[in-house]
């Protein structure tokens, strides 16, 4: 259907928006308790982090879900990416406000947040599109044309390095999402039905070997992101969490971004992307 043409609005059902909100929260959950994840924060530690710990991620969680369901809402009827932007920028501030001021979630209410909407939109226009598809037709060009922020350490490093970073990832329909995270999430599960944190933590390597993470720019320039880029790819040739002594390695591996202070928080925004997506694909048939 074209969506410029759609019939008078509609109010999205509550339960739909709801169920969708807490999914994005309880995939930040599972995301934030999955171990080892290379100098991320997790229930074992805080990895490369001073400032924050599991119960930071739990609390600041918590604080926007309320906004992923106002998003959805805003996907519903269709509103324009400067709608989107004011319930994001609103989410942000209940964040900092939740963790006293630290970053836990800035890219993931910017992911979770358009997928979110996406699937307000999609329930009401077209289901048969992908979450990330409805994205880049609908918002893409809208995320193309916002200036990149020099002041946020990902703008910065966007402009030093020639980067596209999370604006980019969105404006294209989250590919790598869909592409590397989803695509590694359902074959780690059929190949291993019940070895569930495994799944998450190959799908979080695989989106660490493929993502330009401006966390990993930020902290460690591109020697860091090389590194870190080059140490998930030997992990996953070396058969990933598909060989015994995975996890031995993983927490090397761990160790090893620690020591060098790099944290790939754009891939672990990705992870949680990527079991929202395979969480609403799997609803869809309730929607
Ligand atoms: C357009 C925005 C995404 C702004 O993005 P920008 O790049 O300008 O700025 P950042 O906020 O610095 O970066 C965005 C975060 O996205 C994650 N990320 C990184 N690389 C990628 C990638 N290649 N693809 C996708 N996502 C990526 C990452 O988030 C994680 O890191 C955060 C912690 O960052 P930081 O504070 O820098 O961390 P530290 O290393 O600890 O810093 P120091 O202590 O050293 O200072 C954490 O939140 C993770 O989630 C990037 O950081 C967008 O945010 C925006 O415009 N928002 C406005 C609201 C809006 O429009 N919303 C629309 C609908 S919701
Ligand atoms: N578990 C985590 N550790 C550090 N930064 C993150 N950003 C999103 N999730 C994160």
């Amino acid at each position: 259907m074209n969506f410029l043409s759609a019939p008078p609005l509609a109010q999205p059902e509550l339960s739909e928006a709801k169920i969708v909100a807490q999914s994005a929260h309880d995939c930040l959950i599972d995301e934030v308790m999955t171990w080892p994840k290379p100098g991320l924060v997790s229930h074992v530690d805080s990895g490369s982090h001073q400032d924050m710990s599991v119960s930071t991620f739990i609390k600041s969680a918590s604080a926007i879900e309320p906004f992923f369901e106002s998003l959805y809402g805003a996907g519903h009827r269709n509103a324009a990416l400067s709608e989107l932007r004011r319930i994001g920028l609103a989410a942000e501030r209940a964040m900092l406000e939740a963790t006293n001021g630290v970053n836990t979630h800035r890219g993931a209410i910017w992911g979770l947040g358009l997928l979110c909407a996406a699937a307000g939109w999609r329930a009401r226009y077209d289901a048969t599109m992908s979450c990330g598809e409805v994205v880049r037709t609908v918002w893409g060009d809208a995320i193309r044309a916002t200036p990149v922020v020099t002041t946020s350490n990902g703008g910065r490093v966007c402009t030093q390095y020639g980067v596209g970073g999370a604006r980019l990832e969105a404006a294209n329909g989250f590919p790598v999402v869909h592409k590397i995270g989803l695509a590694t999430l359902r074959s780690s599960r059929r190949a291993n039905p019940t070895h569930t944190e495994a799944a998450r933590v190959q799908c979080c390597m695989a989106l660490i070997a493929a993502v330009d993470d401006t966390n990993l720019l930020h902290r460690g320039g591109v020697e860091g992101l090389r590194h870190a880029q080059e140490s998930a790819r030997a992990f996953l040739s070396d058969g990933g969490v598909n060989v015994p002594g995975w996890k031995i390695r993983a927490a090397a591996m761990h160790a090893d971004f620690v020591a060098r202070n790099l944290s790939p928080g754009g891939a672990a925004d990705g992870l949680a992307m990527s079991l929202f997506v395979e969480k609403i694909y799997a609803l869809n048939e309730r929607f």
